[in-house]
């Protein structure tokens, strides 16, 4: 079905059009038209007439039992946890947590539902960060099944039920966050129905998502352009970028053309005033391939070059550094990062596993960032290029925009390098290399 609502129709007026029909189970609104969705196959109504019970169990042998909330599935992740307070559709939606099972420091979540799918006048999402869920399942220990904000459309349960993902709450997340915290991130299994009776561990599989490469699972297939009008070029080296870092540039007049995570930017980089290089979930060593394009790209490419969370971490690969996992990493939005540069701290918005290696830097280079509770890399600055990168979220979605500046100084050094460059090429979409996503071996 495809309802056209009138373009000047006001904001609240689609929402409350999009809340009616959504729940008749009819169709979900974009901006201006609504579009059918898949309706779930089981209606969540009927799922959950009686609880099913869920078991979450860790790989190092600890069993938590609950009550599900979400698919009536089993799932199999690395267990992580976040400290972050609201902003779960954002964090649920973040392709950085690809592959993990979300714990939510935060004991009551729900209680605001779920946004519906409206997208800008960019054709960027409005309050989701992809177009899907991306983590593997949630744990939270107080699930508010009333929920209550002008823009949800949906309960959280009902959004995980429709996208399969499961969901366990009534187990104790402060006691998972202090096995996590001593012993480190940890595989994991998310059990829902019958499955959640056998408490035996002998024979459980556990799947490591690191074993599969996930920023290409996560990356767009083909080049994409947002705002072909704006008066800079940005490439955008897409290893799950989030939505909001692809409306932080475009918001502030840059056109934006996001490349697949291993495409080769040496091969196009005169079209481009500037590089950014994005989040992405897993391991960073199984995105080498986009390492060693951005090594060529360090020594032909002078001009800007800016990199967020994986986009830090596969810029010091490609600078000479080492990465390692952190123990229990750093999730959450109360992460203090202290600038290097001018010793002031910022608190921001985190979500990483991975670290560089920052107690030997290479030469040419300086330490951007420091996180303020463990020591870690926050960020890297080339010593005399405007090329920086930092570990945290300064697009934040969610959590503090205190560092959303970097943005305006990444713009700023890109507009200024344009000025002072003479011939400045005309960009042509059309002359970008298609290129399909290479499959992992
Ligand atoms: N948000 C991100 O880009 C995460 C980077 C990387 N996957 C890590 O966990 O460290």
């Amino acid at each position: 079905m495809q309802v056209l609502v009138r373009n000047n129709s006001s904001a609240r007026l689609l929402r409350s059009l999009q809340r009616l029909i959504f729940n008749r189970g009819l169709a979900t609104v974009t901006d201006h038209t609504v579009s059918e969705f898949a309706p779930p196959t089981v209606p969540y109504a009927q799922v959950y007439s009686k609880p099913l019970p869920a078991t979450l169990k860790l790989k190092t042998g600890q069993i938590f039992q609950g009550t599900s909330f979400g698919a009536p599935t089993s799932v199999s992740g690395e267990a992580v946890f976040t400290t972050s307070v609201v902003g779960y559709p954002e964090s649920m939606t973040d392709p950085s947590y690809r592959g993990q099972i979300l714990t939510f420091t935060q004991p009551l979540i729900g209680n605001y539902g779920v946004p519906g799918l409206f997208k800008d006048k960019f054709g960027l999402m409005e309050y989701f960060e992809s177009d899907r869920i991306q983590v593997e399942g949630i744990i939270v220990n107080d699930y508010a099944t009333k929920y209550s904000h002008w823009t949800a459309v949906e309960s959280l349960g009902e959004w995980c039920a429709r996208h399969g993902v499961p969901a366990i709450s009534g187990v104790d997340t402060r006691a998972i966050v202090h096995i996590l915290r001593d012993q480190g991130s940890t595989l994991a299994r998310l059990d829902v129905g019958e499955e959640a009776h056998n408490l035996d561990t002998t024979n459980v599989k556990y799947e490591d998502p690191n074993t599969r490469n996930l920023v290409a699972e996560v990356s767009t297939k083909v080049p994409v352009s947002y705002n072909p009008f704006g008066d800079i070029k940005i490439a955008v080296i897409d290893c799950g970028v989030k939505q909001n870092i692809l409306r932080s540039l475009v918001g502030r007049g840059a056109s934006v053309t996001v490349l697949p995570w291993d495409f080769d930017f040496t091969k196009v980089a005169d079209q481009f005033d500037g590089l950014f290089i994005s989040n992405g979930p897993g391991n960073p060593k199984n995105a080498i391939r986009s390492v060693n394009i951005l090594r060529k790209t360090l020594e032909i490419y002078q001009k800007p070059i800016f990199g967020i969370c994986m986009g830090n971490l596969l810029l010091g690969m490609a600078a000479g550094m080492d990465v390692y996992k952190l123990r229990f990493g750093n999730r959450g939005h109360n992460v203090p990062a202290i600038n290097m540069t001018n010793g002031m701290c910022a608190i921001t918005s985190q979500n990483h596993g991975f670290a560089l290696k920052d107690d030997i830097m290479p030469i040419g280079w300086k330490k951007y960032f420091v996180n303020a509770n463990d020591g870690s890399n926050e960020g890297i600055q080339h010593i005399h290029r405007p090329v920086r990168s930092v570990q945290f979220h300064p697009e934040a979605k969610g959590g503090p925009q205190d560092t959303e500046y970097l943005f305006e100084e990444f713009l700023a050094q890109v507009r200024d390098a344009k000025l002072k460059q003479t011939g400045t090429k005309i960009y042509l979409p059309e002359t970008l290399p298609k290129q399909e996503a290479t499959i992992f071996a």
